[in-house]
């Protein structure tokens, strides 16, 4: 019964109650859900390193793969993280593109749900960051409310985009855990 107590790593101790004579604790973890679009495969891999990132800060993660996306509609106790690049001109990859589509056109208002963007781009293009600006357009219509700046990635300036993106959730993290449930 006590070994629970070790179990469960990174979770606050939201209460703790009583069962007969032993202590139970009951841990509230903080959730995040995040999501990818990605051409080449930066973005996914900034996807990744932060997923691994956020688990060792104590967050219940899950990183959704773009063909998992279908009819996922974002918990709004959770917290939604999406990590997108910029084809074309100002375009959403083609594997965020059916999610983008469902989430305007019958996602529900989502006025309680927390949310970030990092964007991916190239500022060599008039349409820098186009992908992760949609994406946050269309969270912001829906109701939902963002948490900290979009962070707006330059690959004239880095090649490595996940180093970017790791100093951005230190000042982020903060911001995120005074809003998680
Ligand atoms: C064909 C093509 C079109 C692109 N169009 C844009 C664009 O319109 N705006 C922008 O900011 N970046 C644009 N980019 C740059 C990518 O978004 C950037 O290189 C990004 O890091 C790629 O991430 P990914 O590997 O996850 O797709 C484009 C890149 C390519 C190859």
């Amino acid at each position: 019964m006590f070994g629970c107590f070790g179990l469960v790593a990174g979770g606050a101790v939201d209460k703790v109650f009583w069962e007969g004579n032993f202590p139970v604790a009951k841990y509230s973890m903080k959730k995040i859900n995040i999501v990818f679009g990605s051409v080449y495969g930066s973005a996914q891999y900034v996807a990744e390193t932060l997923d691994n990132a956020l688990a060792d800060a104590g967050w219940q993660v899950q990183l959704w793969q773009p063909e998992q996306l279908t009819g996922f509609v974002p918990p709004e106790d959770e917290l939604l993280l999406v990590i997108t690049s910029t084809t074309g001109d100002g375009d959403l990859p083609e594997n965020i593109m059916p999610w983008f589509a469902m989430m305007k056109d019958s996602a529900p208002y989502l006025s309680q749900l927390h949310y970030a963007v990092i964007a991916l781009g190239d500022s060599s293009y008039d349409t820098f960051c186009g992908g992760g600006k949609q994406m946050d357009a269309l969270l912001s219509e829906l109701g939902a409310k963002r948490v900290g700046t979009r962070l707006e990635i330059d690959a004239c300036e880095t090649m490595e985009p996940e180093t970017e993106a790791l100093k951005w959730l230190e000042t982020w993290l903060p911001l995120a855990t005074s809003v998680s449930h």
